[in-house]
């Protein structure tokens, strides 16, 4: 099957941090954001990076100009936690037309299994228009652990990652169908919507 079966999906990377944004460390999570999503999706991508400082009014503007330029999902990481410069939560539900709090509590249902301070994550996903918005925590390994979801041995899902939910959702709001790599993660659709090979 070509590439150009799959339909075209514009994506929103913000990476929210202080310090990775004034140059005191260096950026990981545009990279790890990157990489992740370039392997799941079969779908051409564009890419939107953003790196920004936690600060509520630049983050809830930054998303506003993504979902006007297009982007069908948008995914942020950092500043989840309880952290008094921690406000990406409040920037996203700012911007919301509707939250989608399933996607917080499998994140944080997932992260438990690798750290206890799981729990210290705010984090939540909404919808602007027809753009789905998903916050990850800052911990550049976290971005896989969410998205992925946790695999046994032999690679069976012991927790499903949150991005088996994101394909579905996406139609849903009325935007591209988006396909994953399955050996990476499975998009779950019900029969319905599962859209012939072309
Ligand atoms: N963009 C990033 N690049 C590399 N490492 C990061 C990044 N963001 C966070 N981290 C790492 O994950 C940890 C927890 O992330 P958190 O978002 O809580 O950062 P923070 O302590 O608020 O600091 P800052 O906003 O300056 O990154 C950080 O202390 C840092 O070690
Ligand atoms: N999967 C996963 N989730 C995680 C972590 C992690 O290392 N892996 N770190 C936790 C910690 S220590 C904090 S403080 C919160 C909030 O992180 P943030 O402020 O970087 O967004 O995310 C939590 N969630």
């Amino acid at each position: 099957m070509s590439e150009t079966s799959h339909d075209a999906v514009k994506i929103g990377i913000v990476s929210i941090s202080d310090r990775a944004s004034t140059g005191v460390y260096e950026d990981k999570g545009l990279p790890a954001l990157q990489e992740w999503l370039s392997r799941a999706l079969l779908n051409p991508v564009t890419f939107e990076p953003r790196l920004i400082p936690d600060e509520k009014e630049r983050i809830s503007a930054t998303l506003i100009e993504l979902v006007e330029a297009g982007c069908s999902l948008v995914l942020t990481t950092g500043g989840t936690g309880p952290a008094l410069r921690d406000v990406t939560p409040e920037a996203t539900l700012a911007v919301a037309d509707k939250e989608m709090p399933g996607f917080g509590e499998q994140m944080r249902q997932i992260s438990l299994k690798f750290v206890p301070t799981a729990i210290l994550s705010r984090q939540v996903a909404v919808i602007r228009g027809q753009s789905l918005i998903i916050n990850l925590p800052g911990q550049p390994k976290s971005i896989a652990e969410t998205l992925e979801g946790l695999k046994d041995t032999e690679g069976k899902p012991v927790v499903h990652g949150i991005f088996a939910a994101v394909p579905y959702c996406v139609d849903l709001i009325g935007g591209p169908y988006m396909e994953t790599n399955d050996a990476v993660c499975k998009a779950f659709r019900p029969k319905t919507a599962v859209r012939p090979a072309r």
